[in-house]
Parts: structure tokens; C-alpha cells; sequence
């Protein structure tokens, strides 16, 4: 339990697949678990065995921040959760409406691009700019606008991811629920929703006034949620939009600059193919097929979710030949099945050609390479996630050239990891910006 609370546990997880194999069943606290490890079992579970797994396991902070457990991503399996996913799919997520919100995403892309201009020549930190690009994005496609309580609403997200993920030990003792309350993890996940929720209602009552006004002009999401009847959804908008889409493109910097040919290869790419316009436009994003390939070999090596969102069974079946009760708790350990060197050649290096005339994606039928998951509870926002991590990465690529600070040797950058709900780098990638083309003005 030691090792899993702490800053790297899917890394203690896949040490310990190395000796005990690809399906190991840990007793965590009172807590039935079995870990999955490589591409073939994980298979099992969220293929043949999907529905059987297609359930979440009730932790605390599912309770507290989840609203009791209301919330899509950490609401266990029932026609409860398919009411909801069904929303997220037709009404949330869609092609149309994701591409509704084209401009919202062209004026935040330019204002990412101003703000890192007005800093040329000193060093930026990389991972606050694309974290406040991705947190105004996911704000004004979800309240209609900026929130007032920006600052208090960034610092609530980022410490509710922390508080949602990794390895709280009251979790595996769920009838012991003084473990939690002398940890003060109880308190810490009960102060957070607080904040959380006062901003939350906030934006809704806005939203209610607005809407007896009649003045509903261009639908936003919460628009859309208070018209289905359904607010539940909005922690997982931000979770998903802001803090996945940040870690990516952090990390995809970071290999770039320990990699200056990869770098070099996907600048001429964007340059090339944004030509002589004044800023890379999402008509463009088609033809970068070699930024692309970085995205994907990023979400292989730097997964912003290693071990998925846990499953539990909801009856009886067998994995892998052994028999596994019902309420088992399954963590599919993806960063492993990513490091497998039966599936992957020198696995540890950073490789994007190794998608080259390889059919393999992220779609969830390739079970080699699944960070958006797979199956029923396979991610919804993959298309909205995908497209603000090419925006962003493409518009770097394009604007500027970069450098290490204080003349540090690539060899030197730090690949650090953090885990919380999302695994992100420690030290925020620093990093010094030239202009090589003038962004247009928004
Ligand atoms: C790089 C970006 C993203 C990554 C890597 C990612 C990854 C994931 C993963 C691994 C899961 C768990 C899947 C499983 O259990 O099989 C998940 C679930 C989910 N994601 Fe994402 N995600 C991303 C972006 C987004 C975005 C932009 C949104 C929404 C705006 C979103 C909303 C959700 C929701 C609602 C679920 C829960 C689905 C369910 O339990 O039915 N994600 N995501």
C-alpha cells in the first residue's frame, strides 16, 4: 500500500506484473483487487467481458465530489449511468456541437498565442500558459463566458483531480470510515467539493436567470445540461477538457526538446502546411500527419490516465483462466501493457515513426494501446480532447521556435512524473519562446 500511495504507482504495479505476471490479485485493505498487465487480458475484461466490468467501485471521493456518486465517469453501472452517457454522447459531445464551438476555440488559441509573444525572449512556464488556454476553453464552451471566480475555480479543479485519483488507504477500508476522517482526507475531498459547488450553483443560477430572461443565444453546455435536467456532468467536462489535453501537450513538448530532429520534423510540417496564413486553422489539422504521430507516441508514454479509471465486476467470471468473484475491484494498468516490449520495440524511447504504416489507434479496439480506454465506459471526449491538443501543440510548432533556459542541455530536462487523477510532469516544463510568426490579432 506504501508503494501504491505514492508518486508513481503504475510504476510499482508494473514492477511487480514483472515478477507476478499479467494478472495479479492484490487484498488491498478489505478490498478485492486484481491488477491487468498486459494487452490480451485486458482484452478479457473490456471486450468479452465488458459488461461484466462496467461498473465503478464506490471510493469516497466519488461520493463527496461525485456528487453521491452521481457523476458519469465514478457512477456505478444502471440504467442511471446510460441516461447520462446517452446525454454526454447525443448531446454533449456530438461532431455538431463540438464544431459549434469552432470560434470559442480560434480566439483562445490566439490569446495562447499573444500571451506566450509578450513573454518572447524569456523563459515561459509552458504547462500554467497551456493549462489557462485549455481551463478558458473548457470554461466558455461550458458556462457561455469566463467564470468570475476564475482563480478559485483553477485551483479547485486542479486540487479536486488530485483528491479524485491515486491510492487513498480509508478507500480500501470502506467499512472503516474513521481511516479516512483521522487521515483528514475526509476533509480535505469535503472542503474541496464546498468550493467546487458554491461556484457550480453559482453558474447555474446564472444560467436559470438568463434563462427565464429568454436570453439564450448561443446554447452552451450548461444551457444544455439544465434543459436535459442533468448538472451532474460538469466536474468530468473540466477533468477531461483542461488537465488531460495540459499533461499531453506538456509532455509532448518536453519529448520534443529531448528530441530536436522530432521537433525540426513536425515545425516543417506545420510551416509547411500553414503556409502563409497568419495562424494555424482547424482545417489544417488533417494534413499534420507527423504531429499526429508525436500525439499518439505521447499518449503511449505519458499517458494522462496510466491505470484508466478503475472497473468493478458485477458478477461472476473467469479472466485468464481464473475465477473472479463478483464486486472485484480491476485496475488496468495501461502504461504497462504501453512499456510491453512483446507488443512494443524498445518500448522506453520516444518514437513517433513506429506509427508509420502501423494501423494501430486510440479508438479502443487496439488493446496495446488504449488511453482513452475501451469498451462501454470507453472515454466520450476523445474527439474534443484530440482536437484541443492538435490546436495548441500546432500553434506552438508554428509560432515559435524554443529553447531550454539557461543554456541547459536537453540531456538535463527532467521527465519527472506526479500522479494524482491524472499523471502530470513534477517540474512544469520551462522553456524560451522566439517568435518566427506574428500571430493575427483577436
Ligand atoms: C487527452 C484527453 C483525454 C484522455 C487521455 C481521456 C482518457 C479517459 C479514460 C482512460 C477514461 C476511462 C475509460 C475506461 O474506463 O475505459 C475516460 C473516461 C471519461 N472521459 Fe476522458 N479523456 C480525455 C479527454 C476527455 C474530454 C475532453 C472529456 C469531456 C469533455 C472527457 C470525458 C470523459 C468522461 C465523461 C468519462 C467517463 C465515461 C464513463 O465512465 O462512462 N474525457 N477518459
Amino acid at each position: 500500500m506504501n508503494q501504491l500511495a505514492g508518486l508513481a504507482p503504475h510504476r510499482s504495479l508494473r514492477d511487480l506484473a514483472l515478477k507476478y505476471g499479467p494478472v495479479m490479485h492484490l487484498k488491498l485493505g478489505s478490498i478485492s483487487t486484481i491488477v491487468v498487465s498486459s494487452a490480451e487480458v485486458a482484452k478479457e475484461i473490456m471486450k468479452t467481458h465488458d459488461l461484466v466490468f462496467a461498473s465503478r467501485p464506490k471510493i469516497l471521493s466519488a461520493k463527496v465530489l461525485g456528487y453521491n456518486y452521481t457523476d458519469v465517469a465514478l457512477t456505478p453501472y444502471g440504467a442511471y449511468w446510460r441516461q447520462l452517457r446517452k446525454i454526454c454522447i447525443l448531446e454533449l459531445l456530438n461532431t455538431k456541437r463540438v464544431q459549434s464551438y469552432r470560434f470559442v476555440r480560434e480566439e483562445e488559441l490566439a490569446l495562447l498565442v499573444q500571451s506566450i509573444t509578450s513573454s518572447c525572449a524569456e523563459p515561459v512556464d509552458l504547462a500554467e500558459k497551456l493549462f489557462n488556454f485549455n481551463h478558458d476553453l473548457t470554461t466558455r464552451i461550458t458556462f457561455g463566458k469566463k467564470s468570475d471566480d476564475w482563480f478559485r475555480f483553477k485551483g479547485a479543479v486542479r486540487e479536486g483531480t488530485l483528491l479524485a485519483g491515486g491510492f487513498h488507504v480509508g478507500d480500501f477500508f470502506p467499512s472503516l470510515e474513521f481511516v479516512s476522517t483521522l487521515s483528514g482526507m475526509k476533509a480535505r475531498i469535503k472542503k474541496n467539493f464546498i468550493e467546487l459547488d458554491s461556484i457550480l450553483s453559482k453558474v447555474i443560477e446564472e444560467h436559470l436567470m438568463k434563462d427565464e430572461k429568454n436570453e439564450v443565444e448561443h446554447e452552451d453546455l450548461v444551457d444544455v445540461l439544465l434543459r436535459v435536467k442533468k448538472n451532474e456532468e460538469l466536474e468530468d467536462l473540466f477533468v477531461g477538457g483542461t488537465e488531460n489535453a495540459t499533461n499531453t501537450v506538456e509532455w509532448a513538448m518536453s519529448e520534443m526538446m529531448k528530441n530536436p530532429l522530432i521537433m525540426e520534423k513536425a515545425q516543417t510540417e506545420v510551416r509547411t502546411v500553414v503556409g502563409r496564413k497568419p495562424t494555424v486553422q482547424e482545417s489544417d489539422l488533417n494534413e499534420l500527419t507527423y504531429m499526429k504521430l508525436v500525439i499518439k507516441e505521447t499518449l503511449r508514454l505519458h499517458t494522462p490516465l496510466p491505470l484508466l479509471i478503475p472497473r468493478e465486476s458485477m458478477e461472476t467470471c473467469t479472466i485468464n483462466g481464473y475465477e473472479i468473484p463478483a464486486k472485484t475491484r480491476a485496475i488496468i494498468n495501461y502504461w504497462a501493457i504501453a512499456m510491453d516490449p512483446l507488443s512494443w520495440k524498445d518500448p522506453e524511447k520516444f518514437e513517433p515513426e513506429r506509427f508509420i504504416n502501423n494501423s494501430i489507434d486510440f479508438k479502443g479496439m487496439d488493446f496495446e494501446f488504449i488511453p482513452f480506454g475501451a469498451g462501454r465506459r470507453i472515454c466520450p471526449g476523445i474527439s474534443l480532447g484530440v482536437m484541443n491538443i492538435e490546436l495548441s501543440l500546432a500553434a506552438l510548432l508554428f509560432h515559435f521556435d524554443w529553447k531550454l533556459p539557461n543554456s541547459m542541455k536537453s540531456e538535463e530536462l527532467d521527465m519527472d512524473e506526479s500522479f494524482g487523477l491524472t499523471l502530470f510532469k513534477r517540474n512544469s516544463l520551462r522553456l524560451v519562446p522566439t517568435l518566427r510568426f506574428m500571430p493575427s490579432s483577436v
